[in-house]
C-alpha cells in the first residue's frame, strides 16, 4: 500500500525552474550503483545505512544527547544560509581579501539555548540552523549510534566508486523554512536525512553556464549568483535554462550528491525542525579519460581563474584577457 505522504506542495517554496524526479530506488537495486558510477544523483532508500539516526534522532533526543560542549550555529536575519569563507574576507590580517558583508553570522550555542530559540522563534527574530561536524564534543549515544551505521554499506561504495577518504561527517539541525541556496561542493556527499522533511533541488555541473557561480576569489566561490526567489534575468539570462532534478527526502532516505553537482536544499515550510546528516569524501585519484566529464571541465576553469588571478592580481583584467585571447580565434 502506498504510504500517505507527510507533506503537501504548499511547503515548498516556488521557483521559476522546470524540474524533473531524482529516481528513489531501493538500496539493493543494481541501478544504484549504475547512477553512482555516472555521477548522477540517486535517493537510496530503505537501507540501513543511518538507521540508528532515523530510529533515535529527534530534536528532543539530540538535545540530551548532542553534547554540552558550544556547537556551531549559523544565524540569519532571511530565510537564506549562503556560505561564504572567512578566508576571502578583507579584514586586518587578510589585505588580499575583498570588501564583503556577511549574509550570516557563525555563534557557538549549547543545544539547549538553541532548542529554546527555535521554540520561542518569532518572525523578525534571526534564524538559526546549527551545524556542527561529528567530532570529540559529540555525546556518547550519538556516537553509539553513528558507530551503528551500516559502515559496511558505504564503505563498499566508497571502494567500488574510487571515492577518496571520508574527510567528515556534519549534524544539521535545521529551522523549518530554511533553504541553503544553490551552491556545489568539491566532495562526493551521501547526504542522509535522518528526522524532518527536505527538499533538494540538483542541477548537473555542465549547468555552470546557466548558475553563474560567484569567481573563485569571491567570499561566496562555489555558491551560485542567481537569487532564486528574485532572478535577476538581466544580468543572468541563461537561468531559465537550467534544467534541474527535484525530490524531498523523507527519514531514512541517502540523496547521493555527485561531486561539483550543484544542490539547493530547504527544510520544508510549517515542518517543524529537520535533522540531517551528510558523509563528504575527498575526491579519489582521478585520471584524464577523453571525452572529459562536465566536472572535471568545471575543476579546469576553476585553476585557469586561480592561475589568472594569481598572474594578474586584478580580477577585472580577467575577463579582458580571455575575451582578447578567445574572441575570434576559438570562438
Ligand atoms: C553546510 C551543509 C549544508 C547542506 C545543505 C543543507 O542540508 O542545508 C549541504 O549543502 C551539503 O551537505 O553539501
Ligand atoms: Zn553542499
Amino acid at each position: 500500500m502506498c504510504e500517505e505522504k507527510q507533506w503537501n506542495s504548499t511547503q515548498l517554496r516556488r521557483y521559476d525552474l522546470e524540474l524533473e524526479q531524482i529516481p528513489r530506488l531501493y538500496y539493493t537495486d543494481p541501478k544504484v550503483d549504475e547512477l553512482i558510477s555516472l555521477n548522477k544523483p540517486v535517493v537510496i532508500t530503505g537501507s540501513n545505512i543511518i538507521k540508528t539516526a532515523k530510529a533515535n534522532w529527534t530534536p528532543e533526543y539530540l538535545e540530551q544527547n548532542i553534547g554540552n560542549a558550544g556547537h556551531t550555529v549559523m544565524l540569519s536575519k532571511t530565510h537564506k544560509f549562503k556560505y561564504f569563507d572567512e578566508s576571502k574576507v578583507l579584514n586586518k590580517n587578510n589585505p588580499h581579501g575583498i570588501e564583503f558583508t556577511p549574509p550570516t553570522r557563525k555563534t557557538k550555542m549549547k543545544i539547549g539555548e538553541f532548542m529554546r530559540k527555535l521554540r520561542e522563534w518569532k518572525p523578525g527574530n534571526d534564524r538559526l540552523y546549527l551545524q556542527q561536524p561529528l567530532n570529540n564534543t559529540i555525546g556518547d549515544l550519538l556516537v553509539r549510534d553513528f558507530i551503528n551505521f551500516d559502515w559496511e554499506y558505504i564503505n563498499n561504495k566508497q571502494s567500488k566508486h574510487n571515492w577518496g577518504p571520508l574527510t567528515s561527517n556534519l549534524i544539521l539541525i535545521s529551522q523549518e523554512g530554511n533553504v541553503t541556496p544553490c551552491h556545489y561542493d568539491e566532495q562526493q556527499n551521501f547526504f542522509g536525512q535522518a528526522y524532518g522533511y527536505k527538499r533538494c533541488i540538483l542541477f548537473p555541473p555542465s549547468d555552470f553556464e546557466c548558475l553563474y557561480p560567484h569567481p573563485v576569489y569571491h567570499p561566496h566561490d562555489r555558491q551560485s549568483m542567481v537569487d532564486f526567489d528574485k532572478p535577476d534575468y538581466t544580468r543572468f539570462p541563461r537561468f531559465k535554462f537550467a534544467k534541474g532534478y527535484e525530490t524531498v527526502v523523507e527519514p531514512g532516505d541517502v540523496l547521493y550528491i555527485p561531486i561539483y553537482w550543484w544542490h539547493h536544499i530547504e527544510s520544508l515550510m510549517r515542518g517543524g525542525p529537520t535533522i540531517s546528516v551528510n558523509f563528504w569524501y575527498k575526491v579519489g585519484p582521478t585520471s584524464l579519460e577523453y571525452p572529459l566529464k562536465d566536472h572535471q571541465k568545471v575543476s579546469i576553469t576553476r585553476n585557469v581563474e586561480k592561475m589568472l588571478l594569481e598572474v594578474l592580481q586584478d580580477p577585472k583584467e580577467v575577463g579582458p584577457l580571455l575575451r582578447s585571447m578567445v574572441l575570434g580565434r576559438y570562438t
